[in-house]
């Protein structure tokens, strides 16, 4: 066979991968010493010396590559780090080595908890939500008059954007952004007896103390974002800032198609609003409410009513719980998805349901599991939780083990539901073409708890 030609530097850096990959400390630690670049080198389909060893299980030299400062966070071909990499090959003192990160890292006290569902689209707390001047209506009243302060507009639950993505923060897909309304565009919407205005928040970080009190006229410097919403068309009450502003015209798939920055304001105020538009008399004895607490409280006008005594969960914006869940093939190989007939063609997803009151995370995925596959499950353990504004879900996101095979679907949720292979579910993620099934979006929680089952990088 010919020998291939190489450059010397590319010959080096060959060889110091495969010192990594065959665990040669020894070499590993002098070529860095003489040659400092070559630690985060990558080679064939993107692999570095940290991913070869965390692949063969080479313990010391993975240490040795993060005492000398190598970086974490590169992907290989297949979008895997090599955290995802050492997770996939069940090297998992070589995983909990990795996600410790540095000293200061909390991970370090629950390595077995890491997970990187933080970064799921929803989960973004861009806002400060300063809930303490929820209160305090001199001050938002203040910044209701701020010229700076942001007015995000909501017509039947649905935001007013341009179809022009975010630069600063937007991933390839996010192809709509929230119009940033000022005082003079809302005007005359404001005071309207059929809007309802919310506080959400301030922009990150704080330029100020918390609790600094304003003089009137005095600015602290924080930059406010309110949520307007209103259930009659206000095109014509409202100044649009360009032609291009539109009302989503449904949640789906729109919702999905923001930056995830924006997409962390909707997730809180689209919560917000669809419970003011379902509750706005008192669920109590059905009197009148008044809006309180910066929007974040309804409270009954009825003198006596017993919403007014002690602490009614009724008069704050609710949450409704939802398990989801991926569950494994005993025998650990295989998962189990389902699909219900409105999913586009050839998607599965994992199953999920509400939790019913009294009722435990772990006994909602047995039981959900059970009516909807009538497959029996062991051992529950949550991944990462997702708020899910369709309208005011909190997903909870698990992988369980099943402890039975055969599938029994009610038919009157679930259309289909398959035990699928690791390589089919691998060979999804890739998009290849052979893949019998498509997998949900990145967006949704579902995507990344099948993802982080095969042990891959959930957010790519
Ligand atoms: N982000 C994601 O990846 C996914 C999100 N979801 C969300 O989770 C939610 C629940 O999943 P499903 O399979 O539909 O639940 P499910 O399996 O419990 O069935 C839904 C039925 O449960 C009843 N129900 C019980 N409590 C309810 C409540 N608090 N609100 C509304 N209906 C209630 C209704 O009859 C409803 O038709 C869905 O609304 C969906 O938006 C579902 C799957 C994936
Ligand atoms: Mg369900
Ligand atoms: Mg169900
Ligand atoms: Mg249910
Ligand atoms: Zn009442």
């Amino acid at each position: 066979m010919a020998a291939l030609t190489m450059n010397p530097k590319a010959e080096m850096v060959e060889r110091f991968l495969d010192f990594a990959a065959r665990g040669d400390k020894e070499k590993v630690t002098s070529m860095i010493s003489n040659s400092s670049f070559l630690i985060n080198q990558s080679g064939e389909k993107g692999w570095t010396a940290l991913m070869l060893a965390a692949r063969n299980g080479h313990f010391e030299v993975v240490k040795t590559l993060l005492a000398k400062g190598c970086d974490t966070s590169p992907v290989n071909k297949s979008e895997q780090t090599a955290y995802d990499i050492a997770r996939f090959w069940g090297h998992k003192h070589i995983a909990t080595l990795l996600c410790r990160g540095q000293d200061g890292d909390p991970h370090r006290v629950l390595p077995d908890m890491h997970s990187d569902g933080e970064n799921l689209y929803f989960n973004h707390e861009f806002l400060d939500r300063l809930s303490e001047r929820r209160t305090d209506s001199t001050w938002l009243a203040a910044k209701q008059r701020a010229p700076d302060t942001v007015f995000l507009l909501f017509y039947s639950l649905n935001p007013l954007v341009t179809s022009e993505p975010l630069k600063e923060d937007g991933r390839g897909d996010c192809s709509y952004q929230l119009s940033r309304l000022r005082r003079p565009s809302v005007e005359p919407l404001l005071g309207h007896p059929n809007t309802t205005l919310i506080f959400l928040g301030v922009e990150k970080p704080r330029t100020c103390a918390p609790n600094t009190a304003m003089d009137d006229g005095e600015d602290d410097g924080l930059t406010a974002w309110f949520a307007l919403s209103t259930e009659e068309d206000p095109t014509e009450l409202v100044k649009f800032p360009d032609p291009q502003c539109a009302f989503l015209q449904a949640p789906m798939p729109g919702l999905l198609k923001l930056s995830d920055n924006e997409a962390g304001v909707v997730a809180q105020a689209r919560a917000v609003l669809a419970w003011h538009s379902r509750y706005s008399f008192c669920p109590t004895c059905g009197s009148g409410t008044r809006v309180d607490d910066g929007g974040h409280k309804r409270t009954c006008l009825r003198e006596g009513c017993r919403s007014l005594r002690g602490i009614h969960n009724t008069c704050y914006p609710r949450v409704d719980p939802v398990a989801i869940m991926l569950v494994i093939h005993p025998e650990g190989n295989q998962c189990l998805l389902g699909r219900k007939k409105v999913f586009p063609a050839g998607m599965f997803s994992c199953l999920a349901g509400f939790i019913e009151p009294g009722e435990t995370v772990e006994e909602g995925v047995r039981r959900e599991v059970w009516e909807e596959s009538g497959v029996r499950v062991g051992p529950v353990r949550y991944v990462t939780s997702q708020p899910w504004p369709m309208p005011s879900s909190l997903m909870i996101g698990c992988h369980a083990v099943a402890l039975t095979t055969a599938i029994n679907v009610d038919e009157n949720e679930i259309e289909e539901a398959r035990w699928f292979t690791r390589q089919q579910v691998i060979d999804a993620t890739v998009k290849a073409k052979h893949a019998v099934f498509s997998l949900p979006p990145r967006q949704a929680i579902a995507h990344y708890l099948i993802k982080h089952w095969i042990g891959m990088q959930a957010n790519l």
